[in-house]
């Protein structure tokens, strides 16, 4: 089934059009990567899933964004819980610079759960699901700070957890980690993918035939292709694809 559904998407920076004309379905339980050069529109597009660019006051958005039939730009939609449900994860870990429980407890309180025991319990499976808890189960009340980078970004993914989204937006979550954190971060990917629908912004185009399901091709603001990422790497339907994944440009 869809989970997302985008419709004649056009976004403006000021007078500076930077998303043209997109229209893609995106489907419940599965990844899709977005590809392309850099300056093409992948993290805007990315940021427009979960109205994060409404923060930014130049920005003018036309079009349709749907999840689960419900266009979130409608008058009237509730911006605190679309983000509880369309969670995001950024290149560089963020955790805050508290605890490894209180990153993870932080969500949770702030929807208003104050049961100790239940917080503890949200703690644990959040953890468990982002493939943590075995490396952090001894030093649950120390700083997060103190963690590698892979597991920042980890701590990070179960921060999201915690406030039970549905959709994850990843923006490059390997791009600042070494190999070994990044294929643990692909494994978390795949692992997740069956309780949640994963969208990831990628620079690395092995990384996008790893992980996703289908890719989509961003170049100049236009979305130039979508399909199965085995399709879209082999056999592309487009030029311009082929010349961007046969490393002609970008
Ligand atoms: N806050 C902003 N204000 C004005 N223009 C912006 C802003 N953010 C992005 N842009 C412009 O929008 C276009 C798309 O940028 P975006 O960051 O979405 O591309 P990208 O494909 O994610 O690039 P990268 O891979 O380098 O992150 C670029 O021309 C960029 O300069």
């Amino acid at each position: 089934m869809d989970k997302i559904v985008v419709n004649k998407l056009d976004l403006f920076y000021g007078d500076q059009q930077a998303l043209n004309n997109i229209g893609i379905a995106m489907k419940e339980r599965s990844v899709t990567a977005l590809i392309g050069p850099s300056g093409c529109g992948k993290s805007t597009f990315l940021r427009t899933l979960n109205r994060m660019q409404d923060l930014i006051p130049s920005v003018k958005i036309t079009g349709q964004v749907k999840i689960d039939g419900q266009d979130i730009y409608a008058t009237g939609t509730d911006v605190v819980l679309l983000r509880k449900k369309v969670g995001m994860v950024f290149q560089n870990p963020n955790p805050f610079p508290k605890s490894v429980f209180e990153n993870v407890a932080y969500g949770p309180r702030i929807h208003g759960e104050t049961d100790k025991k239940k917080l503890s319990e949200i703690v644990e499976t959040s953890l468990k699901d982002a493939a943590l808890w075995n490396e952090v189960k001894d030093r649950l009340h120390e700083s997060a700070l103190g963690l590698s980078g892979g597991q920042q970004q980890r701590l990070c993914i179960a921060r999201l957890l915690a406030v039970g989204p549905e959709i994850l937006l990843m923006d490059e979550p390997t791009s600042a980690l070494d190999p070994i954190s990044t294929m643990k971060i692909e494994e978390l990917i795949s692992e997740l993918k069956d309780k949640y629908t994963i969208i990831i912004v990628t620079h690395n185009m092995h990384q996008a035939s790893r992980v996703s399901d289908r890719t989509a091709f961003f170049l100049s603001g236009d979305l130039i292709e979508e399909d199965v990422t085995s399709v879209l790497f082999t056999r592309p339907a487009k030029k311009k694809t082929e010349d961007y994944i046969s490393g002609r440009f970008g």
